[in-house]
């Protein structure tokens, strides 16, 4: 009887020491990777090594991209090689870099609550000697007074207004019947330097950007496949869905990681969480970049004869050839020689109907821009919509079936928007496609580390209790 007694306790002795090891084990475990870097990276000290990417690194996407003609190692080779370097250049051309904008927020669907709390959400002149020649306008305007109230009472954030109608030579003002155009007045337009105010993390965020957002989705292009959407509703919600992962990237890409220091950096965790852990929001983007691509492409002949004069023939010379690459790439048109195949849509008995429909969804998604808080990403929503909006003008309102005798006709800031518009979706490509499997793993590490954590917390609980 009491020998029975001891042998159990021996018995149980044992069995709690050997949890005890192994729960300094788990312990030791969770320490080792608790100690992994976070995935805030600042811009001067924590470059990613690409050396350190093995092949079963390379991000999952693979195959073609939905409802496109190309793949998507294709396109991250193509950007890599060819049209990432050229797009960088083009844009950084006086043609390019200016882009004329009505940056009032006079929003028709409800009064601005403006959520910007960062400087970083306003926009910066443009200082007047990099302004081009045939720009300018011999007056200056003040910001109207009402202005204010979409700066945060902000007034460094005041924008060179100025414009000159024969910076228009060559240019016809067109109508897109894609975009909403409250461009009338041309008092209150402004040219912005772009390279001045680059699309990165501003701080605006809260109710005010839900609301646009929610808008956007809920009310002009639901979500499929929770209803029956047709293919060109699709389309729709993938192209804006495509645009919303760039716009995540780019915060992601350039974050104020420390407002006291100043330092920015990437924040690879807001890649993860905002776009990466959802496959469709990835394929999105590289569906809206094909998508534009092939615009611009189906656009060539008339960008190839375009004029862009800003009055320095040097760089006007440059601007052209640069075009002349990208139009004309012969790895691209042997690589990827139709990106996107836009002869298979408004087929059906519905096209012309659904066409009106889509244009006017896509219509009051423009002017939803006017309704954005902060006033650079009014900047940038604004070119981006007029660039998406220009790509489904070249796509579908011309030369199509029922408009087979109307001939391409684009303003110069919708070619700005365009071109600036291929140049986000490709930076976006880029870091994905660098710093993608980067971030997948950080994050990787870090559910595992937090399921550890709950491991080490309940061990150590049963070490206290025994
Ligand atoms: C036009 C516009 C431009 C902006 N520009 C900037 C900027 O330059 N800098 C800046 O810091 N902030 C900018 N913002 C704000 C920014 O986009 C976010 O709204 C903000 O950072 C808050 O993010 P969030 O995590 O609440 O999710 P949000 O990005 O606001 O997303 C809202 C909801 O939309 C859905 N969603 C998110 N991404 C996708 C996707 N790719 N496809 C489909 N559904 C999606 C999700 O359900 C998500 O909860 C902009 C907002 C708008 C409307």
């Amino acid at each position: 009887m009491v020998e029975s007694e001891v042998k159990k306790i021996k018995k149980g002795d044992k069995m709690k020491w050997r949890w005890v090891i192994g729960a300094f084990t788990t312990i030791l475990l969770a320490i080792a990777l608790a100690s992994r870097s976070t995935p805030k990276i600042p811009f001067k000290s924590g470059q990613f090594s690409k050396s350190c990417h093995c092949p079963q690194d390379k991000h999952r996407y693979s195959g073609i991209v939905e409802d496109c003609c190309c793949d998507y190692e294709t396109v991250d080779h193509l950007n890599e090689e060819v049209l990432h370097p050229l797009l960088q250049d083009l844009v950084k051309t006086p043609f390019f870099r200016y882009f004329k904008v009505k940056l009032w927020c006079n929003c028709p669907f409800w009064p601005d609550d403006g959520m910007c709390r960062l400087r970083d959400c306003s926009v910066c002149e443009c200082p007047e000697n990099e302004f081009p020649e045939l720009f300018k306008k011999p007056y200056h305007h003040g910001l109207p007074s009402d202005d204010l109230k979409c700066q945060e009472g902000k007034p460094q954030a005041a924008v060179d207004r100025t414009l000159d109608s024969k910076a228009f030579r060559g240019w016809t003002e067109t109508d897109n019947p894609w975009t909403y155009d409250d461009e009338t007045d041309n008092s209150e337009m402004t040219y912005v330097n772009l390279q001045l105010n680059p699309e990165r993390y501003t701080g605006y965020t809260g109710p005010s950007a839900r609301r646009i957002w929610d808008a956007v989705y809920s009310e002009n292009c639901p979500k499929y496949p929770a209803e029956e959407l047709c293919q060109e509703e699709k389309i729709l919600y993938k192209l804006i869905s495509g645009l919303h992962s760039s716009i995540s990237i780019h915060i992601a890409s350039d974050y104020l990681l420390d407002e006291a220091t100043n330092l920015w950096g990437h924040n690879l965790d807001l890649m993860y969480n905002r776009v990466l852990r959802y496959p469709n929001r990835v394929q999105n983007l590289y569906f809206t970049f094909l998508f534009v691509l092939r615009a611009v492409t189906k656009a060539a002949d008339y960008l190839e004869q375009a004029e862009y004069d800003t009055g320095n023939p040097t760089e006007d010379l440059k601007t052209h050839s640069l075009m002349r690459q990208l139009l004309y790439n012969p790895k691209l048109q042997a690589a990827c020689p139709l990106p996107f195949d836009e002869a298979k849509l408004w087929k059906g008995q519905r096209g012309p109907e659904l066409k009106q429909k889509i244009q006017a969804q896509f219509k009051n998604i423009s002017a939803l821009m006017d309704c954005v808080g902060c006033e650079k990403c009014r900047l940038w929503g604004k070119l981006q919509v007029l660039g998406l909006g220009t790509a489904l003008k070249i796509l579908f309102s011309v030369n199509g079936e029922d408009h087979s005798h109307q001939t391409l006709e684009l303003q110069r800031n919708e070619v700005i928007a365009l071109i600036n518009l291929l140049n986000r979706l490709s930076e976006s490509i880029k870091f994905v496609h660098e710093m993608g499997a980067a971030a997948e793993k950080l994050n990787e590490g870090t559910v595992t580390s937090t399921r550890l954590n709950s491991l080490v917390q309940q061990a150590w609980a049963s070490i206290v209790k025994t």
